[in-house]
């Protein structure tokens, strides 16, 4: 963090890495961030790169790589370098957060992301059934993650989970976990 934010210094451009399975809806997010209005995706084969102004002042090179299983393989290719890793989970896809969380597993266990903060998104919020944050939290914390979630923990300063839906105000409202000791009141730190 202290490479990306210093007091009195200007702020940085990050590098912003978003991973994520397929249908998590991170294009969705990326393109809501750029033009502040929903716009229809396909699935992303390769990655779609955006620059954005944060309200933070940050500037950030957000990355959105395609989350289709074949693809996952590229995944480390996007990580050097990297300030901050968003991981998008589909609330909804209770079915696929095992899934989820061993794609979330091998991310971070790559060299490069040794003390990134990590950002999890609780995608589509707004839909029938979809899994809150705490609950969330508490089915990753389920004997599927005891193995390795204690080491997560260890080797991550910061580790978020964040609520997000259509309706959300700014979606980089979020963005101060980028700022030591400043955090929002509905996000859970795990
Ligand atoms: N209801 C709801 N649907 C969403 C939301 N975000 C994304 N979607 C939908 O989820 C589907 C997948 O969204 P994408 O943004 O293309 O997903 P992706 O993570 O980029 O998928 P890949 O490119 O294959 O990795 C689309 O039909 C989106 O409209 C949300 O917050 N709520
Ligand atoms: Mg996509």
């Amino acid at each position: 963090m202290g490479k990306l934010i210093s007091k009195g210094q200007p702020k940085r451009d990050a590098r912003v890495v978003m991973l994520g399975l397929d249908f998590a809806g991170k294009s969705t997010l990326l393109y809501k961030l750029k033009s502040g209005r929903a716009v229809e995706t396909c699935p992303t084969v390769g990655f779609n790169v955006e620059s954005l102004q944060t309200p933070c002042r940050v500037s950030f090179t957000l990355w959105d790589v395609g989350g289709q299983g074949s693809l996952r393989a590229s995944w480390p290719d996007y990580l050097e370098d990297t300030n901050i890793l968003i991981f998008v989970l589909d609330s909804t896809d209770t079915a696929r957060l095992p899934e989820a969380l061993a794609a979330l597993e091998e991310v971070l266990s790559h060299p490069s992301m040794a003390g990134i903060p990590v950002l999890l998104l609780a995608n589509k919020q707004e839909m029938p059934g979809a899994l809150a944050p705490a609950e969330l939290g508490e089915k990753l914390k389920t004997p599927i993650a005891e193995r390795f979630w204690p080491r997560l923990l260890d080797s991550h300063h910061w580790l978020w989970l964040v609520p997000l839906s259509p309706g959300s105000a700014h979606p980089l409202r979020a963005c101060p976990v980028l700022q030591r000791g400043c955090f929002l009141p509905e996000q859970h730190k795990l």
